[in-house]
């Protein structure tokens, strides 16, 4: 059954990616909140189900949240885009719950495997800033997601993204250490003189040549298109962008909310 939108106009948007939950709270097409939290397990969902008000469910869901007894008195519904199954089952048990497919985004000549985050994103992007639009998604695996002025999927790429990648080396080799993302602030030496350094030269110019080299490659296609960046290492990646192809890193659009944009535009 479609969950109906309460008269106050509260739904919370969910996305749900390999690494984690991305959260926003909407009033009606405002995005009020937008949070991120881990995994949840089957316990604390069945919690939520339980849950009488939007005021009870942001308690165990908002880490930071302060009842205010301002927000609203009912339980709202949530409209989730899954890219993992088996978390997407667990929602079952939610009374008030859309999980979007494929066949809900306008976007023309998709594929039936098509990660649904990837076409929100994409058609969000889209009406936000115009077509033709190539979202990079710099989350769990790193995407490419591209559509051309008539909205119609032009096609893409994936490939592991900058954690798994150093989590990849570490775990698969006998001697690499796993070389944690967060510790990477600026650039290291490209020539590096000792193993953690020479993990991250390896990883961090190899990815941002390639992402340099897609970019290229868009706009020899379509010279006009736009680019767009989201995802949990957006920062880091277009820092390190930025500092090696200025002349690149002006053009992108840095935004964490798109597949929340693609979901307001299809409810
Ligand atoms: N607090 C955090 N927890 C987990 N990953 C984080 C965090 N902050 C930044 N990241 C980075 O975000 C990446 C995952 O991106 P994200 O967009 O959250 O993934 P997904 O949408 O696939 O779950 C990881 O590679 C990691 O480097
Ligand atoms: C490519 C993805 C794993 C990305 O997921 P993420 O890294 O954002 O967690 C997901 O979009 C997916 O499972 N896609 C299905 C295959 C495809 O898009 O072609
Ligand atoms: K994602």
């Amino acid at each position: 059954m479609k969950p109906q939108r309460h008269i106050e106009n509260i739904w919370l948007a969910l996305e749900i990616g390999n690494s984690r939950l991305h959260w926003a709270l909407f009033k009606g097409e405002t995005l009020d909140l937008a949070w991120d939290t881990e995994h949840l397990p089957e316990s604390v969902i069945q919690q939520l189900a339980q849950c009488q008000t939007l005021d009870d469910l942001l308690l165990i869901i908002f880490p930071i949240y302060h009842k205010t007894a301002a927000f609203s008195s009912f339980l709202p519904p949530i409209f989730i885009a899954s890219v993992v199954p088996s978390q997407t089952a667990l929602w079952q048990s939610y009374p008030h719950v859309e999980i979007i497919t494929l066949n809900q985004v306008p976007l023309l000549g998709m594929y039936p495997t098509l990660g649904i985050d990837r076409a929100l994103a994409l058609w969000g992007a889209g009406k936000v800033w115009g077509f033709p639009m190539l979202v990079i998604d710099a989350g769990t695996t790193l995407t490419f997601t591209s559509a051309d002025i008539n909205q119609c999927l032009v096609g893409g790429a994936i490939l592991p993204g900058l954690s798994l990648q150093f989590l990849t080396l570490g775990q698969k080799t006998g001697q690499l250490p796993i070389v944690e993302t967060k510790i990477i602030t600026s650039l290291p030496p490209r020539f590096a003189l000792n193993t953690p350094e020479a993990i991250q030269s390896g990883v961090i110019y190899t990815l941002i040549a390639g992402i340099k080299d897609f970019i290229e490659a868009w706009w020899d296609l379509f010279p006009q298109g736009k680019i767009a960046i989201k995802g949990g290492d957006r920062t880091l990646l277009f820092n390190h962008l930025q500092a090696l192809y200025p002349e690149i890193a002006v053009h992108l659009i840095v935004e964490q909310n798109l597949i929340f944009w693609g979901m307001r535009e299809i409810n």
